[in-house]
C-alpha cells in the first residue's frame, strides 16, 4: 500500500512541494505530488507532523501574519498577488528547505518545537529582482532591473497550461504541477544583472519555459522549469488582428497630427464598398490601383495588402476581420475583463474533455465517471446526452465534454479542446499510441492544454503499460515515473480501476490552473451541440463560460437568439441558474445555432433578435461575396469553360439531414473530402432535423439523393420519394454513410476494364481453305482459346482484332492448345495472314472504376 504526496500533503496540513523537498531530503525518490510514498513512511510522517503541529500551534499562528506583511513588502504590480498554496517565491522555497532540513534535524533530536508547514517571512532578499522593469522606451544604459529572478509574488505559469495572462512573471510553481516540479529543488536563482540594458524590449513571454536573458552576459543556467524573464512590457502595437502597412502602424507612433481613424471590414473586401469606407469615388480608388499596378473592376475584391496600403494612403487605419475572429477576439476579452475585475472572481469547475484513438475507451470512461456519478448522486436521475455533464469528485464539481471519437469528428474535437481546461489523452494499453491518439495530442497541443494520460484497459492480457510510457516518451510527454512531466493515470473502464486517481489528479490540475470565472457579469458562452427536437425545436447545449445564464436572458449567437424560458441539465432537471463552467440545453431557439458559437447575452429580447438578423445578413453577404470570388479574375470565356465543365463532370447531389449540429458538419466535412477527377459531388442542401416533404421536393427539382444521419422521414415522405423517384438513405454510422455515398458516386462511373494476355501464338505459314485461309500457328506462350479475343500484330502493329472463330488440332476442332504445341487458328473476319505475325489472344475484366 502507499500514499500519493497530495493526500499525505493534506492530512499533515503541509504544502506539497514542502513535503516533496522535506521527503526528497530524507532520501525518498519523488518526483511530484502524484508520486506515492509507502504506508509505513506516510504513518511515521503522520505521527511526526501530529506531535509537531501540536507544539507549535502558536508559533504558527505568529508565522501566518508574517508571510502576509512580506507580502506587502516588495514593490508588486498592481494585478499581481494572488498567491495560490501551490506558489512560492524562490525565496519561500529555499526557506522551507531550509526548514525542512532544520525540521528533520529537529525530529531527529526529537524537539518538540519545530516548524516547516508555515515558513516564516523570507529575509529580504539579497539581490531584489523588481518585478516591473522600467518602461522599454527609456532604457537606463547601465543599470537595467535584473530580469532573470523573480521574486516576490508569482503566480503559476505551469507549462503547457494555458497562460494565465495576468502572471506578472511566469515562474515554475514549486507545486504539484508535474510540468514545474524541478523548480522545488531547484536552487533559488540568483541571476547577476546584465551589464547591459537589453536594446528591443523582449517579447513577454508567457508560459515556462525559461527564455534567454535578452542582452548582456549569458545568465546562468536556468532550472529546467523556471519562468523567463520578467519582460518589460512590450512596445505599443496595433489592434489585435489589424494589418496595417507599415505607414498606418509609424502614424499614431510618430504623434501625427491627423487623426488616424480606422475601418474595421471583413474579407472580401470588394472596391466599390472599400471607396464607400473609405470616402472616396469608386473608380479614384481603381485608378489608384492602376497606379500601384492592379487592375481591378469595382464588382473585384482586394487582397488584404493593397487594401491596408490603400487605407493607409487615406489615412485609415484598416482592421481586417477574418470570420471567426470575431469570437476569438471576443473570448480575449472576455478573458481579459475576467482579469481585470478580480473582485468578482470565483473559482469555477475545470471543463475537461476525454480524447484518444477509436474504441480506445473514452464512452467507457466518460460513461463509467458518468454513472458512477449518477448513483452516487440523486436518485432516478435519467441522464440525456447532451454533449457535457457534470459530477462531482470529492466536493468539486467537474464538467465532463462529451465529444465523440471518431475521425470524422475531427472539427467538434478540436472544439472540445477549445472550451477544455484539462484533457485526458485515451490510450489502450493494448493498442498504444494510434494515428488519432497522436491527432487528439496534436489538438491537445496546440490549444494550450496539458494532457494528462490515461492508460486504459490495463485488465486486458495484451496491456503493455511500459510500451505505452516508451511511446509517450518517443513523443516528448514523457510521464512524471518515467522522469517526464506528464500526469499518467493507469485506469480500466471497465473495472473503474483507477478512476478516482484519475478524477483527483484533474482536479489536482485545476487546482493548479487556477481557473476563476466572474459569476456576477452577463452571461456567454460556447455551443458545443444543437439540434431540433421534435415539441421542442431548435434546441443548444451551451457551456457557461463566463457570467451567470438565467430563465429570462435574451441570448444572440450568430443568427441565432433566444430568450430562455427553460434550460435542462443532463439528467433533464430544469435550471434556473447555471454558473460558469456549467452544461445546460437552452430550449426555444429562433434556429439552431451553430456549433462552437459563441453566445452573448444582450439587453432584451428585441435587441437579440435585432443582432441575430444582422449576423444572418452579413452572413449570406459574406457567401456571395465568396462566390463571386470564387470566379473573380477568371475571363468570360475561362468562366464559360468553367461552367461548361462544371456540367459536364457528373455530379451527385446529396441534401443532408442530421440529428445535431455537430454530427451535420462532421458529415459534410467527410463527405467534401472524398475527392474524384470523374464525379463531383455538391451537398444542395442540409440542414438538422427530420426529412420533411420539402426536402425531398427540393431533392427532386435538384436531382438529387436525401442522405439521413440519426434522423427519421416526417409522415408521408416515404410515399412522395416513391412518386418522386428521390433516393432517400439513413443512416446511424458516419463511416458507413461516407462509404455509401462513395459507392453511389463511382456507380455514377462507366464501367472500366482491363485486359489480360492468356496467350500468344507465332505465325508459321498460311494455308488456303475453301472460305479463305489459316493460320499454321505454334503457341509460344499461355494459351489458346476457342472464341477467346485475339489480336494479330504484325512488327508491333494491330492488324486486327477479334475472336478466335476456328482452332485445330491436325483436323480436328478443339477448345484449347497449350504452349509448346501447333494449330491451325482461323481469326474471325480476317484472312490477311503472314508467316511471322503473332496472335495474341486476351481475356478482358469489367473493373470496378475508382473515383
Ligand atoms: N477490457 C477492457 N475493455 C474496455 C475498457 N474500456 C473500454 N473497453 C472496451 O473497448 C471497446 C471500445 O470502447 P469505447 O468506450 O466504445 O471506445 P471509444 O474510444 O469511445 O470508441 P469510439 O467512440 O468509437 O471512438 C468496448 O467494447 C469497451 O467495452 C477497459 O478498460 N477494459
Amino acid at each position: 500500500m502507499s500514499v500519493r504526496i497530495y493526500q499525505l500533503s493534506k492530512e499533515i496540513g503541509m504544502e506539497n512541494a514542502a513535503l516533496i523537498e522535506l521527503l526528497r531530503e530524507r532520501g525518498f525518490e519523488v518526483k511530484s505530488a502524484s508520486s506515492t510514498v509507502d504506508n509505513i513512511s506516510a504513518e511515521s510522517l503522520r505521527e511526526e507532523f501530529a506531535q509537531k503541529n501540536a507544539a507549535s500551534e502558536s508559533e504558527e499562528e505568529a508565522a501566518a501574519a508574517e508571510p502576509e506583511a512580506e507580502e506587502k513588502a516588495p514593490p508588486a504590480p498592481p494585478t499581481a498577488p494572488d498567491l495560490s498554496k501551490f506558489v512560492k517565491s524562490p525565496e519561500q522555497i529555499a526557506q522551507e528547505k531550509e526548514d525542512a532540513k532544520k525540521a528533520e534535524e529537529e525530529a531527529r533530536k526529537a524537539a518538540a518545537a519545530a516548524k516547516v508547514v508555515a515558513p516564516p517571512p523570507p529575509p529580504a532578499p539579497a539581490a531584489p529582482a523588481p518585478v516591473a522593469p522600467p518602461a522599454p522606451a527609456a532604457p537606463k544604459p547601465m543599470a537595467p532591473p535584473p530580469v532573470a529572478p523573480p521574486s516576490g509574488p508569482a503566480k503559476v505559469a505551469p507549462p503547457a497550461a494555458k497562460p494565465t495572462p495576468a502572471a506578472p512573471a511566469p515562474a515554475a510553481p514549486p507545486s504539484v504541477n508535474p510540468g514545474v516540479r524541478a523548480a522545488a529543488g531547484a536552487p533559488a536563482p540568483a541571476a547577476p544583472a546584465p551589464a547591459a540594458p537589453p536594446p528591443v524590449a523582449p517579447k513577454p513571454v508567457a508560459k515556462a519555459p525559461a527564455a534567454p536573458a535578452p542582452a548582456g552576459p549569458p545568465a546562468p543556467p536556468a532550472p529546467p522549469a523556471m519562468g523567463a524573464p520578467k519582460a518589460p512590457p512590450p512596445p505599443p502595437a496595433g489592434p489585435g488582428s489589424v494589418a496595417p502597412p507599415a505607414a498606418a502602424k509609424a502614424a499614431p507612433a510618430s504623434g501625427d497630427p491627423d487623426e488616424i481613424k480606422q475601418i474595421s471590414l471583413k474579407p472580401p473586401i470588394v472596391v466599390r464598398d472599400f471607396a464607400n469606407e473609405l470616402g472616396v469615388k469608386p473608380f479614384k480608388l481603381i485608378s489608384e490601383l492602376m497606379e500601384m499596378g492592379i487592375f481591378a473592376s469595382i464588382n473585384q475584391s482586394l487582397e488584404e495588402n493593397v487594401a491596408s496600403e490603400l487605407a493607409a494612403k487615406h489615412g485609415f487605419l484598416l482592421e481586417i476581420r477574418h470570420r471567426g475572429e470575431g469570437n476569438k477576439a471576443k473570448k480575449k476579452q472576455q478573458k481579459k475583463e475576467e482579469i481585470d475585475e478580480t473582485g468578482d472572481l470565483e473559482h469555477r469547475p475545470p471543463c475537461v474533455c476525454i480524447m484518444g484513438h477509436v474504441d480506445h475507451g473514452k464512452t467507457s470512461l466518460l460513461d463509467y465517471i458518468r454513472k458512477a456519478n449518477v448513483t452516487k448522486g440523486e436518485a432516478g436521475g435519467i441522464t440525456q446526452h447532451i454533449g457535457a455533464y457534470q459530477i462531482e469528485h470529492n466536493d468539486h464539481k467537474i464538467t465532463f465534454l462529451d465529444t465523440p471519437g471518431h475521425e470524422a469528428f475531427n472539427s467538434m474535437r478540436a472544439r472540445g479542446a477549445d472550451v477544455t481546461d484539462i484533457a485526458i489523452l485515451v490510450v489502450a494499453a493494448d493498442d498504444g499510441f494510434k494515428p488519432q491518439t497522436d491527432e487528439a495530442l496534436k489538438f491537445i497541443q496546440k490549444s494550450g492544454v496539458q494532457p494528462i494520460v490515461a492508460i486504459n484497459k490495463i485488465d486486458t492480457k495484451g496491456a503493455n503499460v511500459d510500451k505505452v510510457k516508451q511511446q509517450m516518451q518517443e513523443r516528448g510527454i514523457a510521464s512524471e515515473d518515467w522522469g517526464g512531466q506528464t500526469i499518467c493515470v493507469e485506469v480500466s473502464a471497465l473495472k473503474g480501476t483507477g478512476i478516482e486517481d484519475l478524477l483527483d489528479m484533474v482536479l489536482l490540475q485545476a487546482e493548479v490552473l487556477e481557473l476563476q470565472a466572474n459569476p456576477k457579469k452577463k452571461s456567454s458562452g460556447v455551443v458545443i451541440e444543437a439540434s431540433v427536437e421534435v415539441g421542442r425545436g431548435p434546441t443548444a447545449t451551451v457551456i457557461v463560460q463566463s457570467g451567470t445564464l438565467k430563465v429570462g436572458d435574451a441570448l444572440v449567437c450568430g443568427p441565432a437568439s433566444t430568450k430562455v424560458k427553460a434550460m435542462l441539465d443532463e439528467n433533464g432537471k430544469q435550471l434556473k441558474k447555471a454558473p460558469p463552467a456549467t452544461p445546460v440545453r437552452v430550449i426555444g431557439w429562433s434556429t439552431t445555432p451553430d456549433c462552437g458559437a459563441v453566445y452573448e447575452t444582450v439587453k432584451n429580447e428585441k435587441t437579440a433578435k435585432s443582432l441575430a438578423a444582422d449576423n444572418e445578413h452579413q452572413m449570406k453577404a459574406e457567401m456571395a461575396a465568396m462566390e463571386d470570388e470564387a470566379t473573380a479574375g477568371m475571363s468570360p470565356q475561362e468562366k464559360l469553360f468553367a461552367a461548361i465543365a462544371k456540367t459536364q463532370k457528373k455530379t451527385l447531389r446529396l441534401i443532408v439531414k442530421a440529428d445535431a449540429f455537430g454530427s451535420l458538419e462532421a458529415i459534410c466535412e467527410a463527405l467534401t473530402s472524398i475527392t474524384s477527377e470523374k464525379v463531383a459531388l455538391e451537398i444542395i442542401g442540409k440542414g438538422v432535423g427530420v426529412i420533411s416533404k420539402s426536402d425531398v421536393e427540393k431533392a427532386h427539382a435538384g436531382e438529387a439523393e436525401v442522405i439521413g444521419f440519426n434522423v427519421r422521414s416526417d409522415n408521408g415522405v416515404a410515399a412522395v420519394a416513391k412518386n418522386k423517384a428521390v433516393k432517400i438513405s439513413s443512416y446511424q454510422i458516419i463511416y458507413e454513410l461516407v462509404d455509401r455515398v462513395r459507392d453511389d458516386m463511382i456507380e455514377m462511373l462507366d464501367p472500366e476494364y482491363r485486359e489480360n494476355k492468356i496467350g500468344a501464338a507465332e505465325v508459321r505459314a498460311v494455308f488456303p481453305i475453301a472460305k479463305g485461309f489459316v493460320a499454321g500457328c505454334l503457341v509460344t506462350e499461355g494459351r489458346v482459346s476457342h472464341g477467346a479475343n485475339a489480336r494479330v500484330m504484325r512488327r508491333n502493329k494491330v492488324m486486327h482484332d477479334s475472336k478466335v472463330q476456328t482452332l485445330r488440332r491436325v483436323k480436328d476442332d478443339v477448345k484449347e492448345v497449350r504452349a509448346g504445341t501447333e494449330c491451325g487458328i482461323q481469326i474471325e473476319k480476317f484472312n490477311d495472314y503472314k508467316p511471322g505475325d503473332t496472335i495474341e489472344i486476351y481475356e478482358v475484366h469489367e473493373i470496378r472504376p475508382s473515383l
